[in-house]
């Protein structure tokens, strides 16, 4: 058995007085591809968002490679590429400055930048404002950055929100080539997914409702 890149251990989160999850523990393998499921409200994001050391938990911790994100911030922050479900990108920027803006940041200088907006399907649009494009292609300017990384964590929110049969499918085998590369990805979407299919692993969050006492 490999040894986890990632490990959730007792994550409690509480939101409004209201409990999301209590005392959750999961640990994420290389070549995984985990789902985290659950209706809207239910804590999806706030999980991702944990895990990726973008907020904190109530309780619990997460573990990269056996240490607290917090104590090998620099080391996971280079294993790790998080896109959130607003995609990062700015309007009035074209295609090609966005995903320059977003790969700079990440700290690729030399990336085939139409290569790579060819493998989103945005050939064509390259000059185009991000604001004047359909709401699926804007995404795609965001998952763009997928294709060009050598993160081993990819933990992704909604990657699929209103992108076509054919992208899906692109993103899904984009997904199982990252996950037999080793990596691992830990996604949200409300799709079924069906080229990960019996590949995929899912951690279901339920909506709990507080009344008030
Ligand atoms: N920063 C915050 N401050 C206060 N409440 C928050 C914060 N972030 C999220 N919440 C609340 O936590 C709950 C869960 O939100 P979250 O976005 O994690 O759900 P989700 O499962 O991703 O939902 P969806 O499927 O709609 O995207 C919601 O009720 C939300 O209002």
């Amino acid at each position: 058995m490999t040894k986890p890149l990632l490990q959730a251990k007792a994550l409690t989160c509480i939101r409004e007085e209201r409990i999301l999850f209590d005392e959750l523990s999961f640990d994420v393998h290389p070549g995984d591809i985990l789902q985290i499921e659950g209706p809207n409200g239910a804590g999806k994001t706030s999980l991702l968002r944990i895990l990726a050391g973008l907020s904190r938990p109530y309780s619990g911790s997460v573990f990269y490679q056996n240490q607290l994100i917090e104590e090998a911030r620099d080391e996971y922050h280079q294993a790790l590429l998080y896109l959130g479900h607003l995609p990062g990108v700015k309007s009035e920027l074209s295609a090609e400055e966005n995903l320059n803006f977003n790969l700079k940041l990440a700290g690729y200088h030399d990336a085939p930048q139409r290569e790579i907006l060819a493998k989103v399907n945005l050939t064509g649009f390259e000059e185009h404002p991000a604001g004047h494009l359909s709401a699926g292609q804007h995404r795609r300017i965001a998952l763009a950055r997928l294709w060009h990384s050598e993160a081993k964590i990819w933990i992704v929110d909604e990657p699929l929100t209103a992108i076509d049969k054919r992208g899906v499918a692109e993103l899904e085998q984009l997904f199982l080539d990252h996950a037999d590369r080793g990596g691992c990805v830990i996604l949200t979407t409300h799709q079924d997914l069906q080229l990960v299919g019996n590949r995929l692993k899912k951690l279901t969050l339920s909506y709990q409702f507080h009344p008030e006492a």
